[in-house]
């Protein structure tokens, strides 16, 4: 693969072995009045425009656009529905910026016809606390494919994020580019198993009939951590503490700048983000579990439109097992109505998917550094979670 793009960045090319000592940027910082100071040029007919997630029609301009052109599965079988409410909880962090969501126009029509994000993260790699941006959301309407314009928003959004003197990102994909830091797996839990047979996401197994299967899925009621209850606003100084201490044991974690970064990630949120602690008599809490919901859309099925996920978020198993844990997260997942609970086998993740019945999925999730180089991890040295 030539990398056309990639090739020019500063990444770690594909073939290159990063020894285990070098942890550090690729390219040195640009003084702030060297970076380049005019926008890239787009293509003739289109123009930059900032999408105001405070304006609900541009919002809801976003939300059409991903809809209908954002990332599918190999199959077609599936494309995310992030919902408006998502959208601005993902890119209207603290400290976000509004130049940060840029979209593109075409001239005329004045229709969203391609986009890119970028929200502030400062990021731990290894022993390194390195102030970065996560960028999402990189999406192209269909109808603009192969026109290169993908290069020019990646190279915008770099200059709009060097300008502010940050010169480091993370994100994640589902394809292979130069260079992952690692390679995640996705793992699938069903809890309505009828209906993941109905849109053939699973199917009956030879041996099996369907009540057989309903049965071999079902969860009780209630979770088996008696205290564990949804997180709430007096909980955000403790969880913050439990939170930082236990993301220390990961090579790639995010750092939480303060109380208020955390609360916006975790506090939750209806169809958005759901956090559950756990709190002992002494009042101290002792476990915390989240998953956000994040819906398909399933393409050309005529009983099911929309299948409803929830992805494991951060959790920090203090008093119970992490197969407990978790379990209660199936269980009040299950109590949300969602039909699948996916998780990535980062963190301690792996070592209870067998046991808590989750399917390996057939798609990887690749983690990628922009302008860093460091020795490559195992996905259980992962302990950053991108929506
Ligand atoms: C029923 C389970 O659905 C998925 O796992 C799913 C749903 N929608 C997608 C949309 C785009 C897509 O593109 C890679 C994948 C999916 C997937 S599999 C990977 C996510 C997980 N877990």
């Amino acid at each position: 693969k030539s990398f056309q793009f990639w090739s020019t960045q500063p990444v770690p090319q594909m073939d290159e072995l990063v020894p285990a000592d070098v942890n550090c940027a690729i390219e040195e910082n640009i003084p702030l009045d060297k970076v380049r100071a005019e926008p890239f040029t787009l293509p003739t007919g289109f123009r930059w425009a900032n999408v105001d997630l405070n304006d609900k029609d541009q919002l809801d301009e976003l939300y059409n656009l991903l809809t209908k052109n954002y990332v599918e599965d190999d199959d077609s079988m599936f494309r995310f529905d992030y919902s408006a409410e998502f959208l601005k909880w993902a890119l209207q962090v603290p400290g976000y910026r509004p130049e940060w969501h840029c979209g593109v126009r075409a001239d005329g029509s004045n229709r969203l016809l391609a986009f890119i994000g970028a929200v502030p993260q400062t990021v731990r790699v290894y022993d390194k606390t390195v102030p970065m941006v996560e960028i999402n959301f990189l999406c192209v309407h269909k109808n603009l494919r192969s026109r290169r314009v993908a290069p020019v928003l990646i190279r915008e959004i770099t200059r709009r994020v060097n300008i502010t003197g940050i010169f480091q990102a993370a994100f994640t994909a589902g394809i292979v580019i130069p260079k992952p830091v690692s390679v995640c797996r996705y793992y699938h839990r069903s809890l309505n198993p009828r209906k993941l047979i109905d849109v053939r996401f699973s199917h009956l197994s030879a041996k099996m009939t369907m009540a057989r299967t309903i049965k071999l899925y079902k969860l009780p009621d209630e979770p088996a951590t008696r205290n564990l209850r949804e997180m709430k606003e007096s909980d955000v100084p403790q969880v913050f503490k439990l939170l930082t201490t236990s993301l220390k044991q990961y090579s790639l974690a995010p750092v939480f700048k303060d109380e208020e970064e955390m609360a916006h990630a975790l506090l939750p949120r209806k169809n958005v983000v759901y956090s559950y602690v756990a709190q002992n008599l002494n009042g101290k809490i002792t476990d915390l579990v989240s998953f956000y919901s994040l819906p398909s859309s399933v393409m050309g099925n005529a009983n099911h439109k929309t299948i409803f996920a929830a992805y494991l978020y951060y959790y920090v198993a203090g008093s119970v097992s992490v197969k407990q844990l978790i379990n209660d997260a199936l269980i009040l997942a299950n109590k949300e109505k969602f039909d699948v609970f996916n998780a990535l086998d980062l963190m301690h993740n792996e070592k209870i998917f067998a046991d808590l019945k989750f399917g390996k999925g057939d798609g990887n999730l690749q983690y990628y550094l922009y302008n860093w180089k460091c020795a490559d991890m195992k996905p259980s040295q992962i302990g950053l979670v991108l929506q």
